[in-house]
């Protein structure tokens, strides 16, 4: 715990991405505390933290609403204390068209007077890196990596100066590796430079956690920050020179007891791989078919039925399914329709199974997530120990202890969900 209440404040676009960037908190010594939406300033577990990361449901809602969340949410982090933000998106870069990343972060940005901001996606632990302002996903470029098919924000350019041009209305420019590497001092230049040159936005080349911790140092009197999770790698640092942080007390979590599920909305490859070895062991599992539930068909209860017919061991429950049958879903319902419909129905399950006595939910996919969260009526998450590279286990804040492992589509390995579920089981120190 800090001397003098939160530090860092972060906003993120999506409630798996927020706890991938409270998990780096953590991993980097620093007590954190995630919020569903803006925080409670009477919460005494917030004057607690270290940081604060405040998680939003608008990585695909419209531009306008998601800068007005935003704002929001950095009015909230300023009033409690906070003296640096960051923007987490992902380390996908997901967005559409119009946004949101680049217009939330100009919004961000204007707000606190910052004439030249980072962009920073990359995410060496999970594959993710960024050269030439290219993104790779592993040895694949972003727009060949499956990501072109993501049901909502299908990436079909790897260019981010690009990408992030076509949503922003200020200039964006690159900052390379060879600048990166260069050091603190060349990077601090290099924004400079931007500012002469009228450049607001700044692709930030990194490859190695190395090059995170040295573009960290850099940012030292950076206001904001954006970027994915790793980005908050080299930030912590910049604090300890001044105050103490919780340091190895960060991750400790209570103990949560009671039935297990695993809930799966995400349509990413890594989730269909997760899903099929689950199916392939002959898990119990049952499948939700959009269709039934566009027929207003008795799914949720059917769901339940089965979970109930299987007392002796975790369930999976899933509406994964793969590109070519989500296009032809997305094209009798339409994708955002279809979206909407199978994140109502997996929040509905939720709720139930909750009732019948389910404390222990491993959830697969962001939006998803936000959907199962929300319907569980979670508030806030303690932040607990990674499971796999940005996907710690955590604990709801409120009286009922409950115990959430919320998955990027992409995260984790084959065998997550039982990785994930033994960690929830032993406290989250898995
Ligand atoms: N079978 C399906 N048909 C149509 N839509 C689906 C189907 N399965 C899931 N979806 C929707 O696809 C979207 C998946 O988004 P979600 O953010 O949950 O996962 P993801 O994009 O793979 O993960 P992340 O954003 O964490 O990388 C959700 O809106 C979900 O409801
Ligand atoms: O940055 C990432 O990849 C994740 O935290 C995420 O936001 C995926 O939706």
């Amino acid at each position: 715990m800090s001397d003098n209440g939160p530090l860092l404040g972060c906003i993120a676009d999506d409630f798996t991405g927020a706890t991938d960037i409270a998990s780096t908190l953590v991993s980097q010594g620093m007590k954190t505390i995630q919020t569903i939406g803006i925080p409670d300033p009477d919460d005494p577990l917030i004057a607690e933290a270290d940081a604060i990361v405040v998680a939003l449901k608008s990585r695909t809602i419209a531009a306008h609403e998601a800068i007005e969340q935003s704002l929001g949410a950095l009015k909230s982090l300023q009033d409690l204390g906070c003296r640096q933000f960051v923007f987490k998106y992902c380390s996908t870069f997901d967005s559409t068209a119009r946004g949101n990343i680049g217009p939330v972060a100009e919004a961000l940005a204007a707000a606190l007077g910052q004439a030249v901001t980072i962009a920073a996606p990359s995410f060496p632990a999970t594959g993710r890196t960024v050269y030439s302002g290219h993104l790779f996903v592993g040895h694949a470029l972003l727009n060949e990596s499956g990501m072109q098919n993501h049901p909502l924000t299908p990436m079909t350019d790897a260019n981010l100066v690009r990408v992030l041009q076509a949503q922003s209305k200020g200039k964006v420019g690159l900052l390379d590796l060879a600048d990166v590497r260069a050091g603190e001092a060349r990077i601090r230049a290099r924004f400079a430079e931007a500012a002469t040159a009228g450049i607001n936005l700044l692709i930030v080349d990194a490859i190695s956690d190395a090059d995170l911790r040295t573009i960290g140092r850099a940012c030292r009197d950076q206001l904001l920050v954006t970027g994915a999770s790793g980005v908050a790698r080299g930030l912590p640092d910049n604090f300890r020179t001044t105050v103490t942080l919780a340091g190895s007390d960060a991750a400790s979590l209570p103990h949560v007891d009671g039935k297990s599920v695993v809930l799966a909305g995400s349509g990413s490859l890594m989730t269909n791989r997760q899903v099929a070895t689950w199916i392939d062991a002959s898990r119990p599992a049952y499948r939700i078919d959009p269709m039934r539930l566009a027929a207003n068909d008795a799914v949720i209860d059917d769901a339940v039925v089965f979970f109930e017919a299987h007392p002796e061991e975790p369930v999976l429950i899933y509406a994964t399914s793969s590109a070519e049958d989500l296009k032809i879903v997305q094209a009798a319902l339409g994708a955002q329709a279809a979206g909407e419909l199978v994140e109502r129905a997996l929040g509905d399950i939720a709720g139930r199974l909750y009732a019948s006595g389910v404390r222990r939910f491993v959830v697969a996919g962001g939006e998803t997530s936000g959907a199962v969260v929300q319907a569980l009526g979670v508030k806030g998450l303690h932040i607990g120990a990674p499971i796999a590279p940005g996907v710690p286990a955590t604990v709801a804040t409120g009286q009922v202890p409950l115990a959430l492992a919320l998955k990027s589509g992409n995260f984790g390995d084959a065998d997550f969900f039982d990785k994930a579920l033994i960690a929830l089981a032993g406290g989250g120190h898995g």
